[in-house]
């Protein structure tokens, strides 16, 4: 208690001390985040970090390293895979507004600190060696939607902590040492969608988490879970249960006798949930089956052994007999079922497989029925004529399909249209493909069903489609709970080279690309012969468009902007060419993959597709679609390496300092690729300020411009290897960002 009152003061002493400093600092970053990363950095280590330093400096200006800002604030910090030791120490709290930390496949060890700041969305510390337990300030994390502290040596309990998580999405857990019940708060967390306990040693049951709403994925195997399964969750698309001691048997009435007192699932949670007294324990389970009922037995049966002993003898009689008629009775059904109950037998699963399951898949799929129905109540209600429509356009093959899917998703043998009918009306169900799950598909990586798109993307209709790409369209899709995400709908002539399974090692290392300026991979699609990847959405379209459009959009791009843009999509370059194991060659990096976000932040899509550009299947495509203009020299000669995407990096540098596109057929001849025209030009300063942008309308300072035109230089060279790798051109561009703020003259809008 003490060392808790003096914690505190020391916290609130050094908040005094931050408050000070900051009426001190002529810093442009705010002073309370300085504090916070500063004394990060020192926890950490001091690593290597491009940008950071041990004390003071800014790090929104000077643009540190994995530092993302908006204003003077930081709103983010991604480090994840670079590295990093170290502890976390005890001032994360004092970040302002930081909404992700990312600082995932480290080595960072210690605890988990209780002080976390109270703005984060996004918290990802997976991967590394954290000890001790969670803990249970989470509670405080009022905006939390996504955490991942799976891959840990944690231990203890989950803490009670979830009772005000309202927007609390995406869990995990797994993968970590974690004991005891699952928390009673859980069961508060209405919009959780994927909760993910694998490989843990936790017990008890599950009931906590039998009325969560929006549960979709959840993964609790391996532990040491007692059943019964909660009913509800056995309709959960995505749930795996394996590896745990359920006695489920008592959901198979017809092979159980009656039970004669209470059924096990009217049985208290193992013992330290039961709240009778030791000398008066609650008498034995009717049948003892498994260790946790015999254990629970145990003393009750050592006490009282010999006064009872003929009683026990009896009971023992009496109980091999009746198994030895249910099995009796079982055999003879297997014998008159035999056609269904093959396909049963060979269901996977851990504890819950044999025969005993039988009913209980049945009762499972009628239920799933019905919740899905109930959750798609209104969408179904208008629009089922309509999927029914589309679902049978995929031709004949379909029907077999269909049939296929049904009994892969819930691993049931059904045959039934309708009833399968019905689950294509279904949300997205995560419905993992056995092809995928072999080639293991992360377990976040989200599965959407063709009829849960169609009813997110209006029917992939008009006034959802967002735009038209090399491979195939983009549409835009809403989810019920507000969600927006880009669809990307591959022609069929795209993948026509590609079997499933490459599509599937496609997704699953496109999933695997994460950096704040790498457009995010949500999930994809795979039914009916149709392939579609689902991605983040991004709101303020692209470099191209705002550039090159008619629209307002173009005057809003000051020249700060433009050098930031640069830097962003630079990084994303970086990450793919020097970070990403074995390196990722974008080959299509062109102003129209720069997606750009509310705070025209930079996302790069397409990122790690070249596969699929380099299938030859994309040749006929009409010229307005293709890389033309941004093609280094050497593609001439069917040569492309990462170094063909720094050229490719520069001919989008050329397009924001010139405004110009890289190819316009509209011009005179000599000037219609753009860096024919520019390159010779980028060292005669009066050439070069000819050809600035006029949009700008001269607002760019003179020195910006020529720093600029010279990186530009260095990226767009004709021989390949004299081209500077991306953190080259990252820490040029950085240099010249804080060059100018020293020059403290601002051309922001
Ligand atoms: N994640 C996204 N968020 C918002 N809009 C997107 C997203 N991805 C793509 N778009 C929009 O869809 C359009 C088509 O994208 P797509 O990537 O298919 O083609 P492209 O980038 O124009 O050309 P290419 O196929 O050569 O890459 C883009 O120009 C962009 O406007």
């Amino acid at each position: 208690m003490d060392y808790l009152s003096w914690k505190t003061i020391a916290r609130v002493f050094i908040g005094f001390m931050v408050i000070f400093a900051s009426s001190y600092s002529d810093g442009f970053t705010d002073p309370r985040d300085v504090f916070a990363v500063n004394s990060l950095y020192a926890s950490l280590g001091y690593p290597l970090l491009p940008g950071w330093v041990p004390n003071g400096g800014d790090p929104c200006l000077e643009a540190w390293q994995g530092i993302e800002c908006v204003n003077s604030n930081i709103t983010g910090l991604i480090l994840n895979g670079a590295n990093l030791g170290g502890v976390l120490g005890d001032n994360l709290g004092f970040f302002s507004s930081i909404m992700i930390i990312n600082l995932s496949n480290n080595r960072i060890g210690g605890g988990i600190p209780s002080s976390l700041p109270l703005t984060i969305r996004n918290l990802f510390l997976s991967g590394n060696q954290f000890v001790g337990s969670i803990p249970s300030s989470l509670s405080t994390l009022g905006q939390l939607t996504d955490v991942s502290l799976n891959s840990n040596l944690l231990t203890g309990d989950i803490p009670d902590a979830f009772q005000t998580l309202p927007s609390l999405i995406n869990m995990d857990l797994s993968d970590n040492n974690l004991t005891g019940q699952l928390p009673p708060s859980l069961g508060n967390l209405s919009a959780m969608a994927s909760l993910h306990m694998q490989n843990n040693k936790l017990v008890g049951v599950l009931n906590v988490l039998q009325d969560l709403p929006a549960l979709i994925d959840l993964n609790i195997e391996n532990n040491l879970f007692s059943g019964p399964i909660p009913e509800r969750l056995l309709t959960i698309p995505n749930f795996k249960k394996d590896g745990n001691p359920f006695n489920t048997t008592v959901m198979d009435p017809p092979i159980l006798p009656p039970p004669p007192a209470a059924s096990v699932s009217d049985l208290p949670p193992p013992p330290a949930s039961s709240g009778a007294p030791p000398s008066r324990k609650a008498p034995p389970p009717p049948v003892a089956k498994g260790p946790s009922s015999s254990a629970r037995s145990g003393s009750a049966e050592a006490k009282g052994f010999w006064t009872t002993k003929k009683v026990v003898f009896i009971g023992v009689v009496a109980l091999f007999v009746i198994i030895a008629l249910g099995l009796a009775v079982f055999m003879l059904c297997c014998n008159t079922k035999k056609h269904k109950s093959d396909g049963i037998s060979k269901m996977p699963g851990g504890y819950n497989k044999g025969t005993t399951e039988k009913p209980m898949i049945r009762e499972n799929a009628v239920e799933q029925k019905n919740v899905i129905d109930k959750v798609n109540k209104e969408a179904a209600e208008h629009s089922k004529n309509e999927h029914k429509i589309n679902i049978k356009t995929g031709g004949m093959s379909n029907q077999k399909d269909d049939v296929d899917m049904g009994s892969k998703r819930t691993g049931m043998i059904s045959t039934n249209r309708e009833e399968h009918e019905i689950d294509m009306l279904g949300m997205d169900m995560n419905r993992i493909p056995p092809v995928a799950k072999s080639l293991n598909l992360p377990p976040s990586v989200r599965s959407f069903t063709i009829a849960s798109l169609q009813q997110y993307t209006n029917s992939f209709s008009q006034e959802s489609f967002i735009g038209q790409g090399m491979l195939g369209s983009v549409y835009r899709a809403e989810l019920p709970d507000g969600k927006v995400l880009a669809v990307k709908k591959f022609n069929s002539e795209a993948l026509i080279h590609h079997k499933d399974d490459q599509f599937f090692q496609l997704v699953s290392s496109v999933y695997k690309l994460r950096h704040a300026n790498v457009v995010e991979l949500v999930g994809y699609c795979a039914e009916h012969g149709q392939k579609l990847l689902i991605y983040d959405y991004c709101s303020n379209g692209t470099v191209y468009d705002a550039l090159h459009s008619d629209s307002e959009n173009n005057k809003r791009l000051s020249w700060n902007a433009r050098v930031r843009i640069s830097l962003g999509a630079a990084r994303a370059l970086e990450y793919l060419h020097e970070v990403c194991q074995p390196p990722v060659v974008h080959r299509n990096f062109k102003s129209a993959n720069i997606l750009l976000d509310d705070e025209i932040s930079v996302h790069v899509s397409d990122c790690g597709l070249a596969p699929l550009l380099s299938s030859g299947s994309v040749s006929q495509l009409p010229e307005q679609l293709s890389t033309k203009g941004y093609n280094a020299p050497e593609f001439e000669w069917g040569t492309y390496t990462h170094q063909s995407d720094v050229f490719s990096f520069g001919v989008v540098m050329l397009e924001l300092l010139t405004g110009r596109k890289a190819y316009d057929r509209l011009r005179p001849r000599g000037e219609q690729f753009l860096a024919r025209w520019a390159i010779p030009q980028l060292h005669d300063f009066d050439a070069l300020s000819k050809m600035v942008d006029p949009s700008l309308v001269g607002a760019y300072p003179a020195k910006s411009l020529s720093r600029y035109a010279d990186i530009i230089s260095l990226c767009v060279q004709a021989e390949p290897e004299f081209r500077p790798p991306m953190s080259e051109i990252v820490q040029n561009l950085v240099h010249l960002i804080q060059r100018e703020s020293l020059n403290k003259k601002s051309y922001e809008d």
